[in-house]
């Protein structure tokens, strides 16, 4: 099955899966700080629960103390407060320490969760997305998560508790002035539930061209030597202007929308404070409410509001971070779909590796390989020749599995290749891909890349593997042997030692099967015959499958395919190949 993994072209209903899949795991990820979440609740409540308190002891004090002039009652109930603001304090401080912890621990798990996911997905999935926007999906939208969880999760829920702690006052104290004090309150949520859409909407946009722009530098960086040579930089400068300039307008977007809320909230709390005043006063000289009282429940007012108006912005931040969180979503619930299929039977006496009827497309509309059959022996070496986009390294990916037929079945060992462990696979397959891909380190580290054998080994034993591996000579080309220093833009060492390094990892490796798409295409001659010479040496099990545009490279092939417009047909002798190549069916 063909499926999409271009990030910013899900289907609406991946887009609804993958909101739900993720919140599972988001639960899942911070099921274990249950403990801390709950301490911080705890004190956060504690810290509302005191701070409610508060005016109901200072209306208690004016109407008890403060009018019958009993002034020793005021200084206690003043100890009292100052015990429970200094309280309230410490509570404010707990709340804050445990969940800056529980942000940080969720950033470094989340973070973590995500690049092992990106290690799952399948060659199709870098295909269809810029590094650049992964890459900002990983650090920029995790952080926008992170703020909203060591920031403002906490206040969030401690301005609710108040809130709802005040909003029971007003209507406990005076019913009716309680219900004229809520209505401002309702108007406020009615008008949140239409904006908030529209204000999740700007954020993402803006993460969207956040994303955006960091591929763009991350492509000009790649590329920087082609700009440099073909001189395009005022091109890139362009490219980048826009996404920069796109950058800046949805910013002002994504600015406006989170800044609509707390002038709203503003007003509406003003319009309340003053119904409450002039419907307290009213009842006062109607001698239905009490000085007191009417402090207190102005005080109640102002702690209903505020939260409120704090809510605003924390309600700004949480539409932020759900924005990120759908960017991390996507990514997050995406599945291989390269799976392991169970229950396949080997069949007996088969060949090492087999197409059976093999279809392949990259995308669904386009196929390009058609109805293919071969098989490949064991210990025999298979030549792939043909013109250029004809589909040979289409054809060494499905070998190695990096993308699945859409129809017909590939056989490794005379079973499905797709019932094998990726692990098993990895070690029956070695590939030298056409671009070498180095890591920062040493010659030996990227020899050693992916093969555990040789990890506890000292220098000189591994140094005797290399002799025996016949590699001695290729390690001989390079300035300071094994402990050459590579860089992973491999711009330390020349194309063709890349190569050759590429050659060593998967010659070292053992495999049955050794695919080398013009694995030997940047080196010279004298290091290419050492090169066919160490491959002449492979253990005589060792299947090799040469892509190769310079003849001369192919000579000793047992058998020779030619593929063409994504066919592959038998081309017989050498000869027989080079008269294809010359009438040479084009590509279509
Ligand atoms: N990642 C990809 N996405 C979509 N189409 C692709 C992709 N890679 C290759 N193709 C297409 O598949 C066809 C076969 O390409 P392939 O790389 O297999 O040819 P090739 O014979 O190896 O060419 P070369 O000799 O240049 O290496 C080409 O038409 C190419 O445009």
């Amino acid at each position: 099955m063909q499926m999409n993994y271009d990030l910013n072209k899900l289907s609406e209903k991946q887009e609804k899966t993958s909101t739900y899949t993720a919140l599972k795991k988001l639960i899942q990820l911070i099921a274990h700080e249950r403990k801390n979440l709950l301490m911080a609740l705890m004190a956060i409540l504690t810290n509302s629960t005191l701070n409610l308190l508060g005016p109901l002891i200072i209306g208690l004090t004016i109407d008890k103390y403060v009018q019958t002039k009993q002034y020793h009652g005021v200084l206690i109930n003043a100890g009292i407060l100052l015990a429970m603001y200094t309280a309230a304090l410490g509570s404010s401080y707990m709340q804050t320490k445990l969940m800056g912890g529980v942000g940080q621990r969720m950033l470094f798990t989340l973070r973590n969760a995500i690049f092992n996911k990106l290690q799952q997905l399948p060659v199709d999935f870098f295909n269809s997305n810029k590094a650049g926007d992964l890459i900002s999906r990983v650090n920029n939208d995790t952080d926008k998560l992170n703020q909203f969880f060591s920031q403002s999760l906490m206040q969030f829920i401690g301005n609710i508790a108040t809130m709802t702690g005040a909003g029971i006052a007003l209507l406990f104290i005076h019913y009716k002035l309680g219900v004229v004090a809520l209505a401002p309150g309702v108007l406020i949520l009615l008008f949140t539930s239409v904006v908030s859409p529209w204000v999740k909407r700007k954020n993402a946009t803006n993460l969207k061209s956040v994303g955006g722009m960091s591929a763009e530098i991350q492509e000009s960086l790649n590329n920087f030597k082609v700009i440099i040579a073909f001189n395009r930089r005022d091109y890139f400068r362009k490219r980048f202007d826009e996404a920069n300039k796109d950058n800046y307008s949805t910013a002002i977007g994504a600015g406006l929308a989170n800044n609509i809320f707390l002038p709203v909230y503003s007003f509406f709390s003003s319009i309340a404070q003053l119904l409450v005043l002039a419907c307290g006063i009213y009842l006062i000289s109607i001698g239905d409410f009490s000085i007191g009282l009417l402090v207190s429940y102005l005080s109640y007012a102002t702690l209903f509001y505020n939260p409120l108006r704090q809510l605003a912005a924390l309600w700004t931040s949480f539409q932020v971070a759900m924005a990120g969180w759908d960017r991390i979503s996507q990514i997050l619930s995406l599945e291989s779909n390269l799976p392991t299929v169970q229950n396949a039977l080997a069949e007996p006496e088969a060949s090492l590796l087999e197409f059976r009827n093999v279809h392949f497309g990259y995308t669904a509309d386009h196929e390009i390989l058609h109805n293919i059959s071969f098989k490949l022996e064991r210990g025999k070496t298979y030549a792939l020749v043909g013109p250029t986009g004809g589909g040979k390294t289409t054809t060494a990916s499905l070998i190695a599995r990096l993308y699945d037929p859409s129809r017909g079945t590939i056989l490794l060992d005379g079973k499905d290749i797709r019932s094998y462990d990726p692990l098993e696979r990895t070690k029956k397959i070695g590939f030298i891909l056409q671009e070498p891909f180095l890591f920062t380190g040493t010659v030996k580290e990227n020899i050693l890349y992916g093969n555990e054998l040789y990890l506890n080994h000292t220098s000189e034993q591994f140094e005797q593997v290399i002799t025996d591996a016949n590699l001695g000579g290729l390690l001989a080309l390079f300035e300071s042997g094994l402990e050459t220093k590579v860089s992973s833009s491999g711009d330390s060492i020349s194309l063709g030692q890349k190569q050759l390094i590429a050659f060593m990892r998967a010659v070292l490796r053992n495999p049955d099967l050794l695919i080398l798409d013009e694995a030997t295409a940047n080196v010279d001659t004298i290091t290419e015959k050492l090169l066919s010479d160490i491959l002449d040496k492979l253990p005589q099990h060792t299947t090799r499958v040469i892509i190769a545009h310079r003849l001369n490279t192919i000579e000793n092939a047992d058998e020779i395919f030619f593929v063409n417009s994504g066919e592959v047909t038998r081309a017989g002798s050498l000869d027989d190949a080079v008269n294809m190549l010359l009438q040479g069916k084009r590509v279509s």
